[in-house]
């Protein structure tokens, strides 16, 4: 058996980031930035209002009370995205409504509701009375707050986030260049498998693999290029990989890796460019990768996960998700930390095989008490069993069980793998 370590550095070496393209900004959600990116305006872009009131000097309404008002003639109106005509000068306010430029010579704004004028839309008053001071550069924004010009951004390698995107438009982008969105074939093999929803004949179970792994795929932010179930021989299989293989950039099967008589994927693609091994992991023991030659004779890398649902949960986040960070772009030392770790303690205890690095699916629950460890709750009584996939969803974390642990107490402190 090779280590977990071992089986993802070889899974990685065959991995290379997919070609760059400019895309519009609103189609760059979840992909991983090209380069780096300055900005090309500074945040804000000009000095403006914080709140919808009057531009004034600060010195004008210091003396400013309920019984003392101070009274200003109001000279122009500045609505948001007009530019300012006129200066304000002593004894003068001009209204402004929030993030409308500041006229030269006002350097506070006093709101609407410290004023005699109501709130809402109204004619342009003449005169105001302002009730209390205002300090100079309340309610001012001032360009270059947040970002000056030319401050870097957001670095290459990024996975572009929802706040990324909105912050590199903020800053004057409108196209990025980002690496590919990759696209992934997934083939579930097995003569026992049932469309979802079919009522499954005697021996065969509904295939919730290829449900599991499109949206797995979903959540790495990646196309699916094809979906298929086949029960083929191994010719057929073979053939139906190298064309699954023409339009994907990974292929990733699931089933017929292990030690049967019809374990198909191993007897197909094993002199076909595809290594098996037996990882020392539970779940997953028996897993496949290399590249598999494309109709049309390009190499695509291929992953091959056992069977069962919830080794393929896991050898999802532990190897595919790994490698689609690299083919999406992501730099080497994000790839291999995809999933956050932290320390958690078991609520109750569960076994694990000797020998095997256990990774059980469990909920995590955040401490009541400030700075004391989540806990951590097995999602089934049976522990990491790799076919107990109707209680998988509950899982948020895998637990990680040390090789040399065969029984985990209640109250042990272990290394969790957050998904
Ligand atoms: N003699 C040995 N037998 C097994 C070994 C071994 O070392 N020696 N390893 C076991 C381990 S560990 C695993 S994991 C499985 C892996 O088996 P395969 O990858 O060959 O997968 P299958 O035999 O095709 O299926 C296993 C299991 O999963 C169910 N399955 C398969 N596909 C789907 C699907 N699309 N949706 C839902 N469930 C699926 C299938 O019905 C089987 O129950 O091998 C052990 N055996
Ligand atoms: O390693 Mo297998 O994945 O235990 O079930």
């Amino acid at each position: 058996m090779i280590t977990i370590e071992d089986h993802l550095s070889q899974v990685l070496a065959g991995a290379r980031p997919l070609a760059t393209v400019t895309l519009p900004i609103a189609q760059c959600h979840g992909l991983v930035l090209a380069h780096d990116c300055a900005a090309k305006l500074a945040v804000p872009p000009f000095t403006n209002s914080a709140m919808d009131g009057f531009a004034v000097i600060a010195a004008d309404v210091a003396q400013a009370s309920a019984d003392q008002p101070v009274r200003l003639a109001v000279t122009a109106d500045i609505p948001a995205g007009a530019a300012p005509r006129e200066r304000v000068t002593p004894g003068t306010a001009q209204r402004i409504m929030t993030g409308a430029m500041l006229p030269d010579g006002a350097d506070a704004v006093v709101p609407v509701e410290l004023t005699n004028i109501p709130a809402g839309p109204h004619e342009l008053p003449a005169e105001i009375e302002v009730y209390e001071p205002v300090a100079a550069r309340r309610h001012v924004r001032n360009a270059g707050d947040d970002v000056a010009l030319g401050a870097q951004i957001v670095a290459a390698g990024t996975k572009l986030s929802a706040a990324a995107l909105s912050s590199l438009v903020s800053v004057g982008y409108g196209e990025l260049e980002v690496y590919r969105r990759p696209r992934v074939a997934v083939l579930a093999t097995g003569e026992e498998l049932a469309e979802p929803g079919e009522v499954p004949a005697p021996g065969h179970i509904p295939d919730s693999n290829t449900t599991l792994v499109q949206g797995l795929l979903r959540e790495a932010d990646c196309e699916i290029a094809e979906v298929a179930r086949t029960g083929d021989t191994p010719a057929e299989l073979l053939a139906a990989l190298r064309q699954a293989a023409a339009g994907a950039d990974l292929v990733i099967t699931t089933g017929g890796v292990s030690a049967g008589a019809y374990d198909v994927v191993k007897e197909a693609t094993s002199g076909a460019g595809i290594t098996f091994s037996k990882v020392a992991m539970q779940p997953g023991k028996p897993q496949g990768h290399g590249l598999i030659e494309a109709e049309g004779g390009r190499s695509v890398p291929m992953l091959c996960l056992p069977g069962n649902p919830v080794s393929v949960f896991v050898s999802f986040h532990m190897f595919a998700r790994p490698v689609l960070a690299l083919l999406a772009g992501q730099p080497m030392e994000d790839a291999v930390a995809i999933h956050p770790r932290r320390m958690a303690t078991t609520s109750l205890g569960w076994k694990s095989p000797p020998g095997r690095r256990q990774l059980a699916p469990v909920r995590l629950s955040e401490a009541e008490r400030p700075g004391d460890l989540p806990t951590i709750i097995p999602t089934h009584r049976l522990g990491s069993g790799s076919h107990l996939v109707a209680s998988l969803h509950k899982a948020n974390a895998l637990a990680i069980v040390p090789e040399e642990t065969d029984d985990v107490g209640p109250w042990d402190v272990l290394e969790v793998i957050e998904l």
